[in-house]
């Protein structure tokens, strides 16, 4: 369970939510300026809140009455952003590799199989980002993020930067990965179709606080 209850001043705009989710992916939707952007970064750790708790299956991430805060590189959270973000310099195999390298995991080479299956990416491996299409890129970004073996995965916006029949490209694979990866999954978009079709449960921000919290039903028609 994801449960966050945090408030963070950010200038002339302040955020204070509290919700508590059980879903497989969790949608964060809102207009542009509600705040999505600003609870996805408390919860990867890159924000610290003002006040307040943010934890994963009961462990704390954050909890101000205890000064306590996991660092970034230590709360095990996955984040793929609405550009991949991929190094530039390194072929898909290793940029797959990056995050398991980095948190010093073993290899799993089954898990490696299993993923590049499902997200279609092994004919790819030894290309570079500026090879791939953008759907692409954003297909090894799951799977280098998924790699890391995180507890949490936190996509922004990650079909943003996407045409729709790009973003029609992608949508299987993360119903996909939210089916068989086993990693649940906070999903921020401003897109309530693309909501509909992948949360279980929905976060509605407006200016920084929950105007409405539920099933898939809460979404605009
Ligand atoms: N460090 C900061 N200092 C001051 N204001 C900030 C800071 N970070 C964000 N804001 C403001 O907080 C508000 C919410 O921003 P945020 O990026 O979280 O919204 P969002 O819902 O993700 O928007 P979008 O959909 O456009 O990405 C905005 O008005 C933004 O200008």
């Amino acid at each position: 369970m994801l449960r966050v209850e945090v408030s963070k001043q950010l200038g002339q705009f302040s955020v204070d939510v509290a919700f508590a989710s059980e879903g497989r992916v969790t949608g964060l939707f809102g207009p542009s300026g509600s705040g999505k952007t600003s609870l996805v970064s408390m919860i990867a750790g890159l924000m610290t809140p003002d006040r307040g708790v943010i934890s994963v299956d009961g462990e704390a991430l954050d909890d101000t009455t205890r000064r306590f805060h996991v660092a970034v590189h230590r709360r095990r959270i996955g984040y793929v952003f609405q550009d991949a973000r991929l190094f530039p310099h390194l072929d898909v195999r290793r940029n797959l590799d990056y995050g398991r390298r980095m948190n010093r995991l073993t290899r799993d080479a089954a898990q490696e199989k299993r993923l590049s299956e499902m997200l279609n990416i092994g004919h790819l491996l030894d290309r570079r980002p500026g090879q791939l299409s953008g759907g692409e890129r954003q297909r090894v970004a799951l799977g280098r993020a998924l790699l890391a073996q995180p507890r949490l995965l936190l996509l922004d916006e990650p079909l943003g930067s996407l045409d729709e029949d790009r973003k029609a490209e992608i949508l299987p694979y993360l119903m996909l990965l939210r089916d068989g990866a086993g990693v649940p999954m906070v999903y921020v978009s401003h897109d309530p179709d693309e909501l509909r079709q992948l949360a279980s449960h929905v976060v509605m921000l407006k200016r920084g606080r929950v105007a409405a919290f539920g099933g898939p039903e809460v979404l605009p028609a």
